[in-house]
């Protein structure tokens, strides 16, 4: 079955947007004929056997950050000093840490006892000292489970995706070819000046970020004058400056060319980019970050997400005052709600639009277009008969138009590929393509189960009218599957620390002491705090490190499995006196179509425009909470403020694609970090828990 794009209503996951994650990875198997959506491709080299693939696959050097404008903070400071501190197992034993810390980790079988020669794997951050002769500020205030550093694993059981296609040591890829620097090839001084701000004047380009310089600003040579990209590479290493530098310098030179595309209707919005998320936090930081590289430039960016619920009648906000809230660059409270109220109001021009795909629809074909096609509780009577059948929706006015849409980036394009949500995805490109006066086919249903062998000959590969970049740090089989099929020219660009952990990334094991789970977490939290006492030189007790507000505490972000879970370690740490942020998909406080209540956890942008919050304003300034419990939710693409040292994984991860997102909101743009993962190492259960120890050892760089 084909189609043109229509305004078909979606039959699957489509109208929950800012539950995405949430249902991605705590629903029930898959539904479609997808392959595995959790298990990492084994290659990423174009595979579109008699398709006509022109894509490539450009794999970057590996090459460090380079950070000389980052304020050095005390925390960094009290960060190294402490892992000094522990390295050297305290200031009156020194390596210490190197002896394993209890019997069950000594070496004891003969093959043990025959790898002696070999360097002697560092075992314990928590030293082995007596404590009893210790003085009291440097004994620990509880009792935490035996720690362990994860080294990298001998054989690693996480493919390389990029291995077959090259071989990735630093020597067999040449680094002359790519661009050193964000002035080579020229950036228009604004966004240059802009960059430098924000990283620093020594910044140098990321591998991905090279290959987007060196790849992304040079013309198309083909016969069509739009293309199509994947970004691919590990969290935290700088993919939305990779794919924003291009499309906002384009952006510009177009206008300042004169060829921008003429408004198609006075009362709607016409973007000429979309970014597109999963989740309205995302879209909200992302904007803020667009807007941020835009402060000496002219673009207009806005942020509207679905979340987003109005305060207020939508009637009363009067299109200028969303037109000066555009030009000001304000996100109004309505949450970017922009409806132009009366076809008199002309609608500003908008050059950026940052929102859910969902969101995107139903700006473009009214609110409640897919109305009629949800099911409604209130309607089915106790025999399951629908009582009103004939109940009619009034589908809104739109929005938007897409006529004039240049550039598509799809980031997590993993997730919104993902076989459960990839309709509405596909659905809102096809929709692009008809605005543009060029309709693709569109198939509502993919079938991609035949993808090794040859091609089905029903499927027709759709020839966007713009140009698309597709950004991801994991690439699970279905969306290799998916790529292979249906992009068949996308010119692959990855960094060669692909589906591997940031190497400042620190890993730790952290076996259970017993049955009382919440307080081996609140043990953690308070060695964390208590090493940042020592650190910076102050007496620390137990209770101390928690009300102590003269020295800097580390943020800690835990992940759990379960939405109850999170709740109920919450209501633990608030009892046991440790202030936190709860945060799940449900949670009240998250659907206020704003960041406010990520506030003091994620990274401030230039101009701190995130951190500034209404409630806080003019009020006396209160400690945030330092510690933040949520679940994959808040997994994919933040990007946390540095002072988020320590990411606690306390459930098992379900897959290894969850873990490594969940651990890169540590460790980003070369800052150091550690993730520690909770879990057995004797009794029942244990095995499971080994297994999942040697995966993610299999993930260390
Ligand atoms: N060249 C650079 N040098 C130093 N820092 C950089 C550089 N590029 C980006 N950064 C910083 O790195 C951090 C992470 O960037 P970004 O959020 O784009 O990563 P990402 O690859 O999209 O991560 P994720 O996969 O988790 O979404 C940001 O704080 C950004 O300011």
């Amino acid at each position: 079955m084909s189609l043109l794009a229509s305004s078909r209503p979606l039959t699957k996951a489509h109208h929950l947007p800012t539950e995405l994650l949430a249902c991605l990875f705590h629903s029930s198997a898959p539904t479609s004929s997808f392959p595995s959506r959790t298990k990492l491709a084994k290659s990423l080299k174009p595979n579109s056997k008699g398709r006509g693939a022109t894509g490539r696959l450009e794999v970057a050097p590996r090459e460090t950050f380079t950070r000389d404008a980052v304020p050095h903070t005390e925390a960094e400071d009290a960060f190294k000093a402490r892992e000094k501190w522990m390295r050297e197992g305290g200031p009156s034993r020194k390596r210490t840490s190197e002896r394993p810390n209890s019997s069950s980790e000594r070496p004891n079988s003969s093959s043990d006892r025959q790898r002696s020669n070999r360097p002697r794997p560092q075992f314990a951050t928590k030293p082995r000292v007596d404590e009893e002769k210790l003085p009291s500020v440097l004994k620990l205030p509880d009792p935490t489970g035996t720690t362990e550093v994860l080294k990298p694993s001998r054989r690693p059981r996480v493919n390389n995706p990029l291995s077959e296609e090259f071989e990735l040591s630093p020597k067999a890829v040449s680094t002359q070819q790519l661009p050193s620097e964000f002035s080579s090839p020229p950036l228009m001084e604004s966004l240059l000046s802009s960059i430098m701000d924000i990283l620093g004047p020594n910044a140098r380009p990321t591998p991905i970020q090279a290959l987007s310089l060196k790849h992304l600003f040079s013309p198309s040579q083909g016969d069509s004058q739009w293309r199509q990209f994947l970004l691919a590479s590990e969290t935290g290493s700088g993919k939305s400056i990779a794919y924003l530098l291009p499309m906002l310098q384009d952006l510009k030179q177009t206008e300042l060319d004169g060829t921008v595309p003429r408004l198609t209707s006075k009362r709607l919005m016409a973007p000429r980019a979309l970014v597109l998320a999963p989740t309205h936090e995302l879209s909200r930081q992302l904007s803020v970050f667009a807007k941020s590289l835009l402060h000496n430039t002219k673009l207009r960016v806005l942020c509207a997400s679905r979340a987003n619920a109005p305060t207020q009648s939508r009637r009363h906000v009067t299109a200028s005052k969303m037109a000066s809230d555009i030009d000001s660059d304000i996100v109004p409270e309505e949450g970017g709600e922009f409806i132009v109220s009366s076809p008199s109001n002309a609608a500003k021009p908008v050059d950026v639009l940052v929102c859910t795909p969902s969101r995107v629809l139903e700006m473009e074909k009214g609110r409640g277009w897919d109305y009629e096609h949800k099911e409604h509780p209130e309607d089915i009577d106790e025999n399951g008969r629908n009582i009103r059948p004939n109940r009619k929706f009034t589908v809104g006015p739109p929005e938007i138009t897409l006529a004039n849409v240049d550039w598509v980036v799809v980031d997590e394009a993993d997730v919104l590929f993902d076989p459960d949500f990839q309709e509405s995805t596909r659905l809102l490109l096809a929709d692009i393509a008809t605005a543009k006066g060029k309709p693709v086919a569109f198939t509502p249903e993919l079938n991609l189960s035949s993808t090794t062998t040859e091609p089905a000959p029903s499927i027709e590969v759709p020839k966007y009218p713009f140009n698309l970049i597709l950004t991801t740090a994991t690439i699970p089989s279905s969306l290799a599957s998916y790529l292979d099929t249906y992009h068949p020219s996308l010119m692959r660009l990855a960094s060669p620390n692909l589906h591997k952990l940031p190497s400042t990334l620190q890993t730790e094991y952290e076996s259970w002491t017993g049955g009382r789970r919440n307080k081996d977490v609140e043990n953690r939290i308070r060695r964390v705090w208590w090493e940042d006492a020592i650190a910076a030189g102050r007496q620390a007790t137990s209770e101390s490190v928690i009300s102590d507000t003269s020295f800097e505490k580390s943020k800690v972000l835990i992940f759990c499995n379960k939405s109850t879970k999170v709740e109920e370690l919450g209501k633990y740490l608030t009892e046991r006196g440790i202030p936190n942020i709860a945060l799940t998909s449900t949670s009240d406080s998250r659907h206020k179509g704003n960041n406010h209540h990520l506030d003091g956890f994620l990274r401030e942008c230039a101009g701190g425009q995130e951190s500034s919050s209404d409630a806080s304003a003019g009020a006396e300034k209160t400690e945030q909470p330092h510690v933040l419990i949520t679940t994959s939710l808040l997994s994919r693409g933040l990007d946390f403020s540095p002072s988020i040292k320590h990411v606690f994984i306390m459930d098992a991860p379900r897959n290894m694609v969850d873990f490594l997102h969940r651990a890169g909101r540590s460790g980003r743009a070369g800052e150091q970090g550690k993730v520690v993962v909770f879990g057995k190492s004797k009794g029942r259960g244990a095995g499971k828990d080994r297994e999942v120890k040697s995966r993610v050892k299999a993930l260390i760089s």
